[in-house]
């Protein structure tokens, strides 16, 4: 269960009835360029997707061997697998992120590693990535020096389905490819196989994470009342003079969240309107209780420049009483609580504490952190993004502005011969 906390924004409600027409109309507008040619909304459509599913369960029954899954991609094609993975690993399976190009950790995972216990799935939408393409070749000429001709079963990809190198890597060597829906951009790639092979291998639950995801699409297309991704679309929407949207997660096991929402909010939002205008709110990743310890002095006593949004479990999936130790009576007011009420009690305390001092926050409660819950966050938080496109007048599927990065980086490489 996902649930929208607006205590310490009086008005609210005010406000939702008078911007209905708005979001209404904002909703119809997304949702008339569904199914059309490079609208980019397939990540609708995901969560429905049983047959990957059923094919990409089939893989990993095929290959039970496997005890190191080296993930090469970045962006939107690790960033979503590394923080459910780190939330819902269950299998045992080590997972290695090579999303970075710095020599030292990639030399020191390729010692560490056993060929013929390792899968190397590289991800890439495009085909094009060079920090992709360069793990690739460290990887792909690793596993040949190994394991010779056998190379091939230690390598899938998951990338475009028609188009690009690793579809054409893949075509010509037999390898195991599976697709990433051509109308499903990076970053909202989470739930096709970019998301679902790793998790697989992980153990994950699922059909439960797709069941969730289900569930933020019933509510996007709800009436406005019962419509949470309008609704938190609208509060962005009303503080978007804030340049800075905190997004502060109560969860270590969803530490890796707030890196994925980064890229979902930044690159889809922070662009040129239809005027020319410079639009885009910044998304701060904080986390809770660490950053109690680092960017709340900050939060509280700084400028009055953000919209937060914390993000708060109400129960916990298994909790550790705290035992009265007679050496520690300094720890007393702790004796015979639990370390999930500790938890519970700093995120409220923060909530109220960051409400008083007048930034703008708002709450999104979890019944427990779960795959069913965070695969209706995720989904929740694409729709927001979705609809936040349509309200700014900005197209929330390209991202036209990291373009020349990657040209003068090439031409940099070109010019050195
Ligand atoms: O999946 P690809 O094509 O390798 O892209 C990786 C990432 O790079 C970007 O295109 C930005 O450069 C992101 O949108 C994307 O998630």
């Amino acid at each position: 269960m996902l649930r929208l906390d607006t205590r310490f924004l009086p008005g609210f409600s005010e406000e939702l009835k008078a911007h209905a027409p708005l979001l209404l109309e904002a909703r119809e507008a997304l949702l008339a360029k569904r199914g059309q040619k490079g609208a980019m909304l397939g990540w609708m459509d995901l969560p429905e997707d049983t047959e990957t599913l059923r094919e990409i369960r089939r893989f990993r029954e095929q290959n039970p061997w496997v005890e190191d899954f080296v993930l090469l991609g970045i962006g939107g094609s690790a960033l979503g697998p590394k923080a459910l993975e780190a939330a819902f690993a269950d299998s045992g399976v080590r997972f290695h992120y090579v999303d970075h190009v710095e020599p030292e950790p990639i030399r020191k995972l390729l010692q560490s590693l056993n060929p013929h216990k390792t899968l190397v799935n590289a991800v890439s939408k495009s085909g094009a990535t060079a920090e992709t393409l360069a793990g690739l070749l460290l990887f792909l000429d690793w596993l040949k020096a190994h394991l010779g001709e056998a190379w091939r079963r230690h390598l899938v990809v998951t990338t475009d389905p028609k188009g690009g190198a690793l579809r054409a890597l893949a075509g010509r060597e037999g390898l195991r490819a599976f697709a990433i829906p051509e109308e499903v951009g990076g970053r909202f790639s989470v739930l096709s196989p970019v998301g679902l092979l790793p998790l697989a291998f992980a153990g994950a639950d699922l059909d439960a994470l797709l069941m969730g995801a289900r569930k933020a699409n019933e509510q996007a297309l709800a009436p406005l009342e019962e419509s949470l991704p309008l609704k938190t679309a609208l509060l962005h929407h009303l503080h978007r003079h804030l340049p800075i949207a905190v997004f502060m997660v109560y969860s270590e096991r969803l530490r890796y969240l707030p890196a994925w929402f980064v890229q979902l909010h930044d690159e889809s939002l922070g662009k040129r309107d239809q005027e020319g205008r410079r639009v885009g709110t910044t998304a701060l990743p904080a986390l809770g209780p660490q950053d109690q310890h680092a960017q709340v002095q900050l939060f509280r006593e700084g400028p009055l420049d953000k919209l937060l949004t914390l993000v708060i479990p109400e129960s916990p999936v298994e909790d550790l009483p705290l035992p009265p130790v007679g050496e520690l009576p300094e720890a007393g007011y702790l004796f015979g609580k639990t370390l999930f009420r500790l938890l519970k009690a700093e995120a409220e305390a923060t909530y109220q504490a960051l409400a008083e001092a007048g930034q703008r926050v708002y709450a999104l409660y979890l019944s427990e952190v779960s795959p069913y819950t965070i695969g209706w966050l995720l989904q929740h938080l694409m729709w927001q993004t979705a609809f936040l496109g349509e309200l700014w007048g900005v197209n929330a599927f390209d991202q036209p502005g990291v373009e020349l990065g990657k040209r003068l980086t090439r031409a940099f490489l070109e010019g050195e011969g």
